[in-house]
């Protein structure tokens, strides 16, 4: 065997498929990509999908008898995918002649690999293509115009990975908006410990963002105190579209009717007015529905999260930072509001431009975007658009989820780029070998088994699904799961336990034939000076201006 082959081509060939002898039991590996000569194309990249080791000499009878196998007796035979080579026009195209048995086959080169499956992109560095010391790196125009979704069984390193996604956007100064039910990503703010082999191998140094992330929280500083500022949604002037919007599953035509009457008579007599006001004037009406509406008004306000001063959304969206709206302490049916809000002005702020280009980043992302049939939230339908249309306005999604089978098809399948590591649930991987082209049952084996920190990428911009060895942090990894035994140890130790503050319980959709009689109504409130009335949703709930 000549040197430097890996092996030779061996038994019936095809144009995309072959078999080939391998020169030495470590010369390659499964999944490495190699490179053969042909008679009409050049060099033909593929790749190894399969080995087997044999020996045809030594027999059950010698097995049985307790006798070692003669290792020269043994070959290993490489099962091989073609994927092919750039013509002169740079279209990929697999031979038309099949190999030739006897041809050498040797380890594929880096500008190879790189010009046949497509690697050119420049812009953000995520990893290694697994196995070797190529750099795989995407384009961003490609990541945030055509939207992208980061897919693994919980614990496989989805929010690992988002924030190698997220450092690139960040050193590219594209703003980000993440919500981030778990607290995870406020770490983007430190800087990490990369150790000398990891900063050798992934040729990347530490750095944090510090200022440039903002976490904010719906609920308040004593329960999250970690969080920089509070997240708060315009509460002056609310229209009953503004007031229903906020918890649609309870409102019934009665409500919104007694709604409506009372806004109408408070905005008779006032120019600018509160959901005090609102309340107000609703006790005030004659319908015996209208306690029920006055408790939904009053589960609102105590909520806090409506202010008369909003967080707008020209604040969160801004060049170079990141805003995290950090979930901690908030109810589920209080998050699928804020989510739907926030998107909703994100999308109106981008179609007017008043807000650069920028990534929404929705972490849990089938809780925001649930596939028909799981559940119901308000937020399912601005995600759908902005998947289908954000493109059109530089609007990028960043959907992260452990479950892709729940998940909108209509959202996943808006996904340009996906990621996707360890998975198992056999629903999940149906799901996504179904929404994506080029994943065969092959992949679906693959998926199963892929091991932390690799994960495949198909894009639209790589010629096949790839294994990329995710880089490491430049900043610290947070989201790390709770040590049980050492927690528990811990709460031992502590001699007074003060429980943390909660969050209101979810609404509880109201019926209209229970009476619940909550508090007296409030204090009528002077009359204060003149305001906005006109607008539409975007902008009274986050209004114009801080
Ligand atoms: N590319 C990587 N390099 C090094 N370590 C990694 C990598 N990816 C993940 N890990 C490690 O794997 C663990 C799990 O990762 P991560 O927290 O991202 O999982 P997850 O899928 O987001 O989990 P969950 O669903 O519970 O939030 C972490 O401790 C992280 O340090």
């Amino acid at each position: 065997m000549v040197k430097d082959s890996v092996g030779v081509i061996v038994g019936k060939t095809g144009t995309l498929d072959f078999k080939f002898l391998v020169s030495e039991s470590t010369a390659v590996r499964r999944g490495d990509y190699i490179k053969i000569w042909h008679e009409t194309d050049g060099w033909v990249l593929a790749q190894v999908v399969s080995l087997i080791r044999s020996s045809d000499t030594y027999s059950f009878e010698e097995a049985k008898s307790g006798k070692k196998p003669d290792r020269n007796e043994e070959h290993i035979i490489g099962d091989v995918t073609v994927i092919g080579s750039r013509n002169k026009n740079g279209l990929l195209k697999a031979p038309a002649i099949p190999f030739s048995p006897g041809d050498k086959v040797y380890k594929a080169d880096e500008n190879l690999i790189c010009s046949v499956l497509g690697l050119s992109g420049k812009d953000m560095y995520i990893g290694l293509l697994d196995g070797t010391d190529v750099p795989v790196n995407l384009s961003i125009n490609s990541l945030v115009q055509k939207h992208c979704s980061i897919l693994a069984k919980t614990g496989s390193g989805k929010s690992y990975t988002a924030s190698v996604l997220l450092e690139e956007l960040l050193d590219k100064k594209i703003p980000l908006l993440i919500i981030d039910p778990h607290s995870e990503y406020a770490s983007l703010k430190n800087e990490g410990s990369i150790n000398t082999a990891d900063q050798k191998k992934y040729r990347v140094s530490s750095k944090g963002y510090g200022s440039r992330i903002k976490v904010y929280t719906p609920a308040n500083m004593a329960i999250n105190p970690d969080a920089d500022e509070v997240f708060r949604l315009n509460g002056m002037n609310l229209s009953v579209k503004d007031i229903t919007a906020i918890f649609p599953e309870n409102s019934t035509s009665t409500h919104t009717g007694i709604l409506y009457e009372s806004i109408q008579k408070v905005r008779s007599e006032m120019e600018t007015y509160t959901l005090e006001d609102i309340i107000f004037e609703v006790a005030n009406n004659e319908s015996k529905a209208r306690w029920n509406v006055v408790n939904y008004l009053e589960e609102i306000k105590e909520s806090e999260i409506l202010s008369t001063n909003p967080t707008t959304i020209d604040e969160l969206i801004q060049k170079g930072k990141a805003s995290i709206i950090d979930f901690k302490g908030v109810t589920p049916t209080m998050q699928g509001m804020i989510v739907s809000q926030l998107c909703s002005s994100m999308f109106e702020a981008r179609k007017l431009n008043r807000i650069p280009p920028a990534m929404l980043v929705v972490e849990e992302a089938h809780n925001f975007a649930p596939e028909r049939g799981f559940s119901k939230t308000p937020s399912s339908e601005i995600l759908r658009t902005i998947a289908s249309e954000g493109r059109k306005f530089g609007l990028g999604l960043m959907v992260i989820s452990q479950r892709p089978a729940r998940i909108d098809k209509n959202v996943l399948s808006q996904c340009g780029t996906q990621i996707i590591m360890k998975v198992t649930n056999p629903n999940d991987l149906k799901s996504i070998s179904k929404g994506l082209e080029g994943v065969n049952s092959y992949v679906e084996e693959e998926l199963k088994r892929l091991p932390p920190g690799v994960a495949m990428l198909v894009s639209n911009d790589i010629e096949r699904p790839i294994l990329i060895d995710v880089r490491i942090r430049k900043t610290k990894h947070g989201g790390e799961s709770v040590d049980v035994v050492k927690g528990a140890f811990n709460a031992d130790k502590k001699t007074t336990y003060t429980p943390p503050e909660t969050s209101p319980p979810p609404l509880e959709a109201l019926s209209e034939n229970t009476e619940k009689v909550p508090n007296p109504p409030p204090k009528r409130k002077p009359s204060r000076s003149s305001g906005d009335n006109e607008g539409g949703l975007f902008k009274k709930i986050f209004g114009a201006n801080r």
